[in-house]
C-alpha cells in the first residue's frame, strides 16, 4: 500500500518556520480578506493578480503594468492606492482584462514569507474557492501545509475554520499527525452550520465590521464557493489554475 501524503497546518506566519514547505503544496489563507478577495478578482475576470508585500512595491508595480495598485493596512485603503482590500469592489465590469496588484496587512506578506521559506508550489484559499483547492489537493498528491495569516502574528478563527473546512474534505487522502489540524477540523465541525453567526465573537469581525462597517464583505468571505476558482502562483503572479 503507498503512502498518503502528510497534511500540517501553520496557525501562525510566526509558527511557519516550523514546517517543510520545499516539496509540498502550500495553501495561504487570508479569509478576512485578502485571498476571498483573489478569488473574487480572478472569478471576475481579472487577467492576474500580482501579490506584493509592501504598499510602495505596489504603487511602482502597478504603474509598470499599468494594473489597479489596490491594498489597505490595518483594515483601511494605504495613502497611494487608489483601490481597497474588499471582494466586493472587484466585479466583473471594473475588473474584467485588468490586472491586480495587491498588499495588504496579513495574506499577502504571508505569501512572500512562503516563498522566502523555500515554498515552490502556491494556492490561495477562502470560503469562496473552497471546492477548488480541496479538489486541488487531492489531485496533486503531494504533501500540503495549510497556511494561516492570522492577524500580525497571532492566532485567529477564521483562518482556522478554513483550514479545518479543507481538512474535513480532503482528510482521507492525507496522513494527519497534527495536532492543530485535529483541533481546526473540529472546531469547523461544530460551528459549519452557522458561520456567520460564529463570525460575531470573532475579533476581525470586530475590526472589521465595528469599525469600518463591512459586514457584506464578511458575508461573501464567509460563502463556500461563491468564486470557485484556484489562484496558482507562478512567475510572480496568481493566475487562475
Ligand atoms: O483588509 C483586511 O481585511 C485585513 C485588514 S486588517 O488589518 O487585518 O484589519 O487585511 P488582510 O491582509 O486581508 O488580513
Amino acid at each position: 500500500m503507498s503512502e498518503k501524503p502528510t497534511l500540517f497546518t501553520s496557525l501562525s506566519p510566526a509558527l511557519l518556520h516550523l514546517y517543510d514547505l520545499t516539496d509540498a503544496v502550500v495553501v495561504i489563507i487570508d479569509v478576512f480578506r485578502a485571498t476571498s478577495t483573489i478569488a473574487s478578482a480572478l472569478y471576475n475576470g481579472a487577467q492576474y493578480v500580482i501579490p506584493v508585500d509592501a504598499v510602495p512595491a505596489a504603487i511602482e508595480i502597478g504603474k509598470k503594468v499599468n494594473g489597479i495598485a489596490a491594498g489597505e493596512r490595518d483594515g483601511k485603503l494605504a495613502e497611494g492606492l487608489s483601490h481597497g482590500n474588499s471582494p466586493l469592489e472587484y466585479t466583473p465590469d471594473f475588473i474584467g482584462g485588468k490586472i491586480l496588484v495587491l498588499t495588504t496587512t496579513n495574506g499577502t506578506k504571508l505569501l512572500h514569507m512562503a516563498l522566502a521559506n523555500g515554498a515552490g508550489d502556491i494556492v490561495t484559499g477562502s470560503f469562496p474557492n473552497l471546492s477548488v483547492v480541496c479538489n486541488y489537493l487531492i489531485h496533486k498528491k503531494k504533501n500540503v501545509v495549510l497556511a494561516c495569516a492570522g492577524w500580525k502574528d497571532r492566532f485567529n478563527m477564521e483562518d482556522t475554520l478554513f483550514a479545518g473546512a479543507v481538512i474535513h474534505r480532503v482528510k482521507e487522502h492525507f496522513t494527519i499527525h497534527c495536532d492543530s489540524s485535529f483541533m481546526a477540523e473540529g472546531l469547523y465541525a461544530q460551528h459549519k452550520g452557522h458561520l456567520l453567526e460564529f463570525s460575531k465573537n470573532f475579533t476581525h469581525y470586530h475590526r472589521l465590521v465595528n469599525r469600518f462597517g463591512y459586514i457584506d464583505d464578511i458575508e461573501f468571505c464567509l460563502t463556500e464557493d461563491i468564486a470557485n476558482v484556484l489562484p496558482l502562483y507562478q512567475d510572480e503572479k496568481l493566475i487562475k489554475g
